[in-house]
């Protein structure tokens, strides 16, 4: 892998090597721009048309009903279900715990300000089938909705060469009591879900992951419809920090398993120790030629680098900047610099927890910000999928405590309406 040395980049070096899946001639931008338009335009029948052009496969129908769904997971084994158990208990506990009720804070006497919780009502799942089908997704996508309360989940994944969605697929469905899969993919299922079709219904929030085509679809939607969506959450990303106590096999095959994700992942070493970096990069080429997806990998890896840094600070404050998807502290001194970390999707600690943990079945979601959105977005969790809604109740005494502030402030703004709102309540009679 290219190494640099942290000591003689300069700032616009840093600024250039932190920068990634820009569109720079807008050629995502455009291809994007014409599906959204054609959807927007022909519904149902773009979608068909799409599938024939994208996913090369020509549908009789768009969606997949409860019926077929039972006949296509008939297939999954009793060991894959088991795993699939795993996952849904471990993130169904982890996120449940997010729901919380707030306190009612009284700010003044007789003023009583609080929060409540009510779910979205209709959101829409993207579930990425392209160049891997991910029912993983589906479980970190339907567990958090289905524990915000959601009403509605429309769920679109690409269809597979035999026009149906994979086996898992159709299980987790099940598992989440999810009754309908829409055999969509990339722009147009973005666009299909922020617009509505006659099949598909028009979504307040969409979430999920996906390629620089999904992703391009979500940013453009959220600004030209009312449609809301999670996170743009691209193409997969690592940066591992490591020190001399880290395993240098242990960072290779963390690097890797988010390098098979595309040919657009990348996966970033930021290293105190020349030689561990030496040895990482070495581990890289051995398993990379043992890898069934290599071809995918190598060029993930071609797109990848090492930095090597004086010391754990600065190793930091590179991956400050860059703000990584998902950070891995390799190093036995973690407990050390995780106070440090300001940008980061997801973090990992320690030489023995591997992010493919956090990607299946250890509870946390795996839906997260990349190309350095870390820097001002979160992952995907159970707030999400709900929204905060203000309430406030004042009595007879608390308006004698706030009114003259309240009257004074629109006054001072020029809003006499405003002052006359209070002033009236003054004397109901
Ligand atoms: N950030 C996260 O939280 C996260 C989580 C999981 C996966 N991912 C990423 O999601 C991505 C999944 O990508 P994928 O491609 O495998 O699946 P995908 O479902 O995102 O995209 C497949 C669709 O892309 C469209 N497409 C493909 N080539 C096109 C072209 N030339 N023009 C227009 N549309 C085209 C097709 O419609 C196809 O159905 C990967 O990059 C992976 O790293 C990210
Ligand atoms: N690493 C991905 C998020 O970038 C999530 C995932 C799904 N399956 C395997 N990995
Ligand atoms: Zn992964």
């Amino acid at each position: 892998m290219k190494t640099y040395n942290y000591s003689d980049l300069t700032k616009q070096d840093i600024a250039r090597l932190v920068q990634r899946n820009v569109d720079p001639a807008n050629e995502i931008r455009t291809i994007v721009e014409e599906v959204i338009s054609n959807v927007q335009q022909h519904g149902d029948r773009a979608l068909y048309d799409y599938a024939n052009r994208f996913d090369k496969v020509t549908l009789d129908k768009l969606y997949l009903n409860k019926h077929e769904l039972e006949e296509i997971a008939a297939t999954v084994l009793p060991e894959q279900k088991a795993a699939l158990d795993i996952a849904y208990q471990n993130i169904y506990r982890f996120h449940e715990s997010q729901l919380k009720a707030e306190d009612k804070v009284e700010t003044m006497p007789g003023v009583t300000c609080w929060r409540e919780l009510r779910p979205i009502e209709k959101v829409g799942l993207y579930i990425p089938g392209g160049s891997a089908v991910l029912p993983s997704t589906f479980l970190m996508l339907g567990i958090p909705a289905k524990i915000a309360g959601c009403h509605e989940l429309i769920v679109c994944s690409p269809p597979q060469k035999n026009g149906k969605v994979n086996a898992f697929i159709a299980y987790v469905a099940l598992m989440l009591g999810i009754d309908r899969i829409f055999l969509a993919g990339g722009a147009q299922a973005i666009a299909a879900m922020a617009y509505g079709t006659e099949s598909i219904t028009k979504v307040d929030k969409i979430f999920g992951p996906g390629n620089q085509f999904v992703t391009k679809a979500k940013t453009i939607i959220q600004s030209t419809t009312t449609t809301a969506i999670d996170m743009p959450a691209g193409p997969s990303e690592v940066l591992v920090i490591a020190d001399d106590t880290a395993n240098a096999r242990f960072i290779a095959a963390d690097l890797l398993a988010q390098a098979e994700h595309g040919i657009d992942s990348q996966a970033v070493l930021v290293c105190t120790s020349q030689e561990i970096a030496a040895a990482a990069s070495e581990e890289v080429e051995k398993q990379l030629a043992v890898l069934p997806r290599a071809e995918i990998a190598r060029q993930a890896i071609d797109n990848s680098y090492i930095v090597v840094t004086p010391s754990l600070g600065e190793a930091m404050s590179f991956s400050n900047q860059y703000a990584p998807e998902h950070l891995i502290l390799a190093t036995e001194k973690w407990q050390e610099i995780t106070g440090s970390i300001i940008n980061a999707g997801s973090v990992f600690l320690g030489n023995l927890t591997p992010e493919s943990a956090g990607d299946y079945a250890s509870g946390t979601n795996h839906t997260l910000p990349t190309s350095s959105y870390a820097k001002a977005y979160s992952g995907v969790s159970v707030d999400s999928f709900v929204k905060k809604i203000t309430f406030q109740h004042i009595t007879a005494d608390g308006l004698q405590n706030i009114g003259p502030a309240v009257q004074t402030l629109a006054e001072l703004e020029g809003l006499h309406a405003h002052a006359n709102a209070v002033g009236v309540r003054y004397n109901p009679s």
